[in-house]
């Protein structure tokens, strides 16, 4: 059996288009949604990432605000401008770059984020909505795993679902979504026992614990449908969690690395600045950008 390739890429596209339209539609009733990005520091990857946000946030015709502060700012400095974007009308979502520099506390400055305007979903109030089933604005990683998943599976309800790694970021949000959408769902981390046994019974798997090539082909059950979240560098390029070579004889659909959930979740920061300017303006979700 081969796998059907997920394409990412053209989903994402697809999405772009779509927000490209809603936007252009608020801009007609004179709101034109904003997305200021906050980069500290020189990581070269993070600079990439930076630069591709600002470029498909122009695209889809919102305003991108970029600020860049060196690696030495104090934490205090960080905390004012965010406190800037937050009073600032033209900010409709805000996203500080992760990881910050050590002498930086992530959860202090995430927190310092107006939840109505944290469109990584990562401020304590939306994580506590999410888990609580309350409107949220939702983590952007797993909501592109999601709209994917959906798009290929239609119910999820009663599937086995696995996500492999607990971070804050993905594993575990990505639980809570596959939870709404009624998926009996395990979460796998570095502890866990038996873990190619227990994949084998997985009908979903998340693979997010950042290892190159860390679930094998025949932890994989035939025709199971495979979500590579992982963005490992290494000398053979860019490659995903899951041995995509080795998965892919036995997976009924796979997301490649580069080309899968990586798209989804620049797509997905749109989205949410895009719901998250909808809400600011007492307007409704737009349709199919939220879960
Ligand atoms: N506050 C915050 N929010 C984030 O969402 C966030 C962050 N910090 N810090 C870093 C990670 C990483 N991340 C990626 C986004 C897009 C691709 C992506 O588009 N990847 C392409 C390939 C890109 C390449 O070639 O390097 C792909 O998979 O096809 C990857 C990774 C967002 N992150």
């Amino acid at each position: 059996m081969t796998a059907t390739p997920i394409d990412g890429k053209a989903f994402a596209a697809g999405l772009r288009e779509r927000i490209a339209e809603h936007t252009a539609a608020m801009k007609e009733r004179g709101i034109t949604p904003g997305l200021a990005v906050v980069l500290v520091g020189e990581d070269p990857a993070s600079q990439v990432y930076v630069r591709s946000k600002g470029k498909q946030t122009r695209e889809t015709g919102m305003n991108s605000f970029e600020h860049r502060l060196p690696a030495e700012t104090p934490e205090a400095e960080l905390l004012a401008l965010v406190e800037q974007l937050n009073e600032d009308p033209a900010v409709n979502g805000i996203l500080v770059q992760l990881p910050l520099p050590d002498h930086m506390d992530e959860a202090r400055v995430t927190n310092a984020i107006r939840p109505e305007k944290d469109v990584d979903g990562f401020h304590i109030l939306n994580v506590g909505r999410l888990a609580t089933g309350q409107k949220a604005m939702v983590p952007c990683t797993p909501l592109g795993s999601l709209m994917l998943l959906r798009d290929r599976l239609g119910s999820l309800s009663g599937k086995n679902a696995l996500v492999i790694g607990r971070s804050n970021i993905v594993g575990k949000p990505m639980a809570q979504l596959l939870l709404r959408d009624s998926a009996t769902v395990t979460i796998a981390h570095s502890r866990t026992q038996n873990l190619p046994e227990l994949c084998r019974t997985a009908d979903i798997v998340i693979a997010a614990v950042g290892r190159a090539h860390f679930v094998k082909g025949d932890w994989i059950k035939p025709g199971a449908t495979v979500i590579d979240v992982g963005i490992n560098r290494t000398d053979d390029g860019l490659v995903g969690d899951v041995d995509f070579a080795e998965a892919a004889q036995v997976a009924g659909a796979i997301t490649p690395v580069p080309g899968g959930v990586g798209p989804m979740t620049i797509a997905c920061l749109l989205a949410n600045t895009l719901t998250a300017t909808a809400r600011a303006n007492g307007l409704p979700d737009p349709e199919g950008l939220t879960p």
